[in-house]
């Protein structure tokens, strides 16, 4: 049996397939959970050796449920990260088939979802109300568990197929390049020959002054160090005071690093380390098994 892999749940979510292509042989071990906070405290408490979670979305930007959990609830170090594909699918229980598309009163889905897909949602189910539910296949579940309501569910194909749902619109997202970073959590994990890495940081400023900030990054430039990403999120004590989360583009190791963190350091400014780790797209890692590959194709030809 291979160890536990958490993800979050139920089985049908983008981050089931992320999971799946993560840890390709490991379906039996994936082991849902039904929030973000759960999946992330079920690699803290060693129920679960991995987990996986989305962390950003190129509509919607930041998951800030997990970048808060793994800044202030949790003590698990980030493994790999994987860019998948996401298109969005709207789908209704059989029973509703033939309602007309603007008679439809709830919409159900995860916020992120709901997030990317609005445009449409705003013309083709005006009247509709929004309902937040936990995950993409939780909403498919529900529209499952109601056949009389005239309820849609916004998720993945694969959700539509596993809960008996009519898909009556694909890649309803309002862009087409939408695609979301997820990361793996807990022990490390094999990584493949030539992968690029990544290495995650979080700095907090030991008091806010002029050029503060403007030091930390000069420091990451002076040693040619790339950040691919700088995100505040608020320290909870304070309004007005942050914690960076940073992303940059070389290891934890490397000796531009090392003296980059060091400098930052002599600042005061305190850095945590979430780890280094491979940076995967989707068309390179070639693990996964779609559903076929029709589907496999467009993946491949955006
Ligand atoms: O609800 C799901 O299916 C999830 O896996 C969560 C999630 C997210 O939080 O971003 C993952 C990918 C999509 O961006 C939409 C939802």
């Amino acid at each position: 049996m291979k160890e536990p892999v958490a993800y979050l749940g139920p089985v049908g979510t983008f981050t089931h397939e992320a999971a799946r292509a993560l840890f390709p042989g490991h379906d039996q071990a994936l082991t849902p959970y039904s929030s973000i906070p759960d999946v992330l405290t079920a690699v803290d408490r060693g129920e679960c050796e991995y987990g996986v979670v989305p962390v950003e979305n190129a509509i919607e930007g930041s998951v800030n449920l997990t970048l808060d959990w793994l800044i202030h609830q949790v003590e698990v170090p980030i493994t790999a990260e994987l860019i998948y594909p996401i298109s969005q699918y709207l789908m209704i229980h059989p029973d509703q088939a033939g309602r007309p598309l603007n008679s439809f009163t709830r919409i159900l889905s995860h916020p992120q979802a709901l997030a990317q897909t609005q445009m449409y949602l705003r013309k083709h189910l005006p009247r509709a109300a929004l309902s937040y539910v936990e995950s993409t296949a939780d909403a498919a579940l529900r529209v499952q568990e109601n056949p009389g309501e005239a309820w849609v569910a916004v998720g993945t194909r694969s959700a539509g197929e596993l809960y008996g749902l009519k898909i009556v619109a694909r890649e309803i997202q309002d862009v087409p390049n939408n695609f979301t970073r997820f990361i793996a959590v807990g022990k490390e994990i094999s990584c493949e020959p030539g992968s690029s890495w990544k290495s995650s940081l979080l700095v907090s400023l030991p008091s806010d002054f002029p050029g503060a900030l403007y030091r930390v990054l000069q420091s990451f430039a002076r040693h040619g160090v790339n950040l691919s990403r700088i995100e505040s999120r608020p320290t909870k004590k304070r309004l007005g005071t942050y914690h960076f989360f940073i992303d940059a583009e070389t290891k934890l190791e490397h000796p531009s690093m090392k003296q980059a963190i060091q400098e930052v350091e002599a600042w005061q400014c305190r850095i945590r380390r979430f780890g280094s780790y491979p940076s995967y797209t989707f068309d390179k890692i070639n693990v996964f098994q779609p559903v076929d590959n029709r589907e496999a194709e467009a993946y491949n030809q955006r």
